[in-house]
């Protein structure tokens, strides 16, 4: 693998802005196609993605939408009949493009990232234009084909009304907590137990508490449903359990930084200041639930006092977490016949009232851009971030657009991977579900490569990496 060239820094190059929207403005991407991981590379993951997993993705969706007919005409009555076979129509016909391999075509349907999704593609196009050639799905970089596919999802909803609200992926997010149900009250007990003893631990016992739940908060990460081509992936067994069987398969572990970070914070803090935690979140179900802990104990333990969240606004990589998702899972919490369940699900709700916690979406974020062009397309989200002691990362997405999806040196740091990203100290939780890592000490990479070819892309590590002034 060959590091990029240092020359393609993206911070010297235009883009178009969000908040200016503007098809004459420079539209330039930081890094060169080439360097990117390539949806063409025969045998890669990012090829077998597009080949077999997103068809299968879609086939799951026409399923879904098919078997909501009826829903749809009690509501809609034969509008809805013909919105669900107008939705399926369109969805097919993306699979047949993508299947056999068509040109990428702009969005026509006006939305809110309409443009600025369009205009994105219409320098992809001008990238090639040297060979007259048009981007197309299994020929260009994996990063924005993906996420290219399910925006022309959503696409296809909204150009289906009276059903343009319909999350097709809905039914296994909520599925996927459902079947989480014994792991759930699990954790729910044990925080409940750490809450209401939260006075009576001394440093030592918090910080444990910190790095467990911080471990939780990794391996949830295993439960996204994209990387199963949407297939259930729940968490089965008390993963409380298992933490120190896991631990070494933790690559990059950075826990100590975030806790010197957070308890040097509660030490300093003046009486009426703050400390902001900011958890850009990952998937529905499992994972959620296991962020939201962690939010809770951050309050509790008062190692923040204000925790903000990001999530998807349009249904994103099959799991990713909408608002919708948000507030269902908090409601279905409060509502449990559970009684660590519905204390939780209770007190989160209170938190929520009182603002502090506080949800947010931005469009940027199911936007194709890797996070180093948001200072120049998303000022006001970059603004926002910058007002955080601490930002969580989770998930694998999420990674690859903090490090542009590029073909790193394993060994390159995490610093210089973030090509300007530095809104305020971060880290990255994810497990490895995708052919990138970076900041790995010498030889460790050859170490997994010769015993697990597939070591990279199968959820089975992990890596809580931190960036910032230590
Ligand atoms: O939910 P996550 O952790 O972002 O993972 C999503 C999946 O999508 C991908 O980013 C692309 O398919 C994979 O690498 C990963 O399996
Ligand atoms: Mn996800």
């Amino acid at each position: 693998m060959a590091a990029p060239p240092a020359s393609l820094s993206g911070r010297d190059e235009g883009f178009v802005s969000l908040s200016s929207p503007s098809p004459s403005a420079a539209l330039l991407l930081p890094a060169s196609a080439e360097s990117r991981a390539s949806s063409g590379t025969s045998g890669s993951f990012a090829y077998l993605t597009i080949k077999d997993r997103i068809p299968q993705i879609l086939t799951k969706a026409i399923d879904t939408l098919h078997r909501h007919k009826n829903e749809f005409f009690e509501k809609h009555g034969e509008k809805g009949t013909e919105a669900e076979k107008k939705a399926i129509s369109l969805l097919s016909k993306l699979r047949n493009e993508l299947q056999t391999d068509k040109p990428i075509i702009p969005f026509v349907e006006k939305f809110v990232d309409t443009d600025i999704w369009n205009q994105y593609l219409e320098y992809q196009q001008s990238l090639l234009n040297e060979n007259d050639g048009k981007p197309r799905w299994f020929y260009s970089p994996w990063l924005y084909v993906e996420c290219y596919m399910y925006r022309r999802i959503h696409e296809a909803i909204i150009q289906s009304p009276p059903i343009d609200d319909f999350d097709v992926f809905k039914e296994s997010k909520d599925q996927n907590f459902f079947e989480s149900r014994e792991s759930i009250i699990a954790l729910c007990t044990h925080l409940q137990e750490v809450v209401t003893a939260i006075e009576d631990l001394d440093e030592n016992q918090l910080k444990d508490e910190f790095f467990r739940l911080l471990q939780i908060s990794l391996w949830g990460n295993k439960c996204d449903l994209s990387l199963s081509g949407g297939d259930t992936s729940s968490q089965k067994t008390n993963i409380i359990n298992s933490l120190e069987e896991l631990k070494p398969l933790i690559l990059v572990n950075d826990m100590e930084h975030l806790w010197s970070l957070l308890t040097n914070c509660k030490k300093t803090r003046e009486k009426a200041s703050i400390t902001r935690v900011d958890i850009v979140l990952d998937n529905s179900g499992f994972e959620l639930v296991t962020d939201l802990v962690l939010a809770d104990f951050l309050l509790s333990s008062q190692l923040a006092t204000e925790i903000h969240f990001y999530g998807k606004t349009i249904p994103w990589f099959v799991s990713d977490t909408t608002i919708h998702d948000f507030n269902w899972l908090i409601e279905q919490m409060k509502e449990s016949d559970d009684k660590c369940m519905s204390k939780c699900g209770a007190a989160w709700e209170t938190y929520i009232n009182m603002g502090r916690w506080v949800y947010q979406d931005h469009i940027f974020w199911t936007l194709p851009h890797e996070f180093c062009v948001m200072s120049q397309v998303a000022p006001d989200l970059y603004a926002e971030l910058q007002k955080a002691h601490l930002i969580l990362f989770k998930g694998d997405l999420n990674y690859r657009k903090l490090t542009g999806d590029r073909k790193w040196e394993f060994t390159v740091p995490f610093h210089q991977a973030l090509n300007g990203f530095h809104p305020a100290p971060l880290c990255g939780i994810r497990t490895l579900k995708a052919e990138i890592q970076v900041g790995l000490r010498p030889g460790q990479a050859e170490q997994y490569m010769a015993s697990e070819p597939n070591w990279l892309t199968t959820g089975k590590y992990g890596v809580l990496q931190f960036d910032g002034p230590l």
